[in-house]
């Protein structure tokens, strides 16, 4: 049974695949955060600007099989009004909560026969099934990786526990450094972060001097925020 906390369609506003259209599927739970506020400032995760408790968002709901959550995910894709660019190629983005805890290789090959790209979005500490075509891993805080090669390593920015010298020498093709979002969705309660970056203007202005004085690290926005689009 796959647990979804809700699934729709916007356009990826994050890393390098930024700006593309997606089919999100957010499933429920993680294991690095209960998900209740009451457990964040002891969790091994602090700063989630996410939702995923429970299967009641926007088509959220349980699936009993790979087949009946692909077909699901696959109505939310756009019909064609006339041809489309080159290279068009339908997309789904599997997120959380912590995707890797519910994603299998069944669901994976479910909707690339149905003739999508597969891209997930993880904190890298559990293993992944074989088949993601675009794998983006975000380390958080002291929690050791599983994961240490993909497309794109994304940090959240800046994290104490996780500076980016740490995952610099691994083995992904892209290296971004997102600002953390400390408002009323990314949140964070242990004084010693505060101590750190009180605002996400702060985080953004120590993104952009990590960036400048290390190349090779590039920035990555939220541009979902930036717009408003969910
Ligand atoms: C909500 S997480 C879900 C996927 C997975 N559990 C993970 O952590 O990568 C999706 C993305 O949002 C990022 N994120 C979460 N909270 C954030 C915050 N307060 N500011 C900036 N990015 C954040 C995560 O690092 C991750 O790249
Ligand atoms: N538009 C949009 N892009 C995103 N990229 C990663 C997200 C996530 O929560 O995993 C996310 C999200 O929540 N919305
Ligand atoms: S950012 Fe990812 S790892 Fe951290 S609590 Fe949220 S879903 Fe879990
Ligand atoms: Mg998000």
């Amino acid at each position: 049974m796959y647990h979804v906390k809700e699934a729709f369609y916007t356009l990826q506003g994050e890393g390098g695949q930024a700006g593309r259209a997606s089919v999100f599927c957010r499933f429920s739970g993680c294991n690095l955060w209960s998900g209740r506020e009451q457990d964040r400032a002891s969790a091994a995760c602090t700063f989630c600007d996410t939702d995923f408790l429970g299967t009641d968002g926007q088509n959220g709901g349980r699936f009993a099989t790979a087949e009946a959550l692909a077909a699901h995910l696959t109505a939310l894709w756009p019909d064609q009004d006339g041809p489309s660019v080159k290279g068009a190629t339908p997309y789904v983005v599997f997120t959380g909560g912590e995707p890797l805890l519910q994603l299998d290789e069944a669901l994976i090959q479910a909707m690339q026969a149905r003739g999508f790209e597969v891209a997930v979005e993880t904190n890298g500490t559990l293993p992944a099934p074989p088949g993601i075509d675009w794998l983006c891993v975000s380390p958080k805080g002291a929690s050791a990786l599983t994961i240490t090669a993909g497309n794109e390593l994304k940090l959240v920015y800046p994290q104490p526990e996780a500076p980016p010298e740490r995952f610099a020498r691994l083995d992904f093709d892209h290296f971004f450094l997102q600002p953390m979002d400390t408002g009323a969705s990314g949140r964070r309660t242990r004084p010693a972060d505060d101590a750190i970056a009180a605002t996400t203007t702060d985080t953004m202005a120590a993104s952009v001097a990590y960036c400048l004085a290390h190349p090779g690290w590039r920035l990555s926005l939220q541009t979902h925020k930036i717009t408003g689009i969910d």
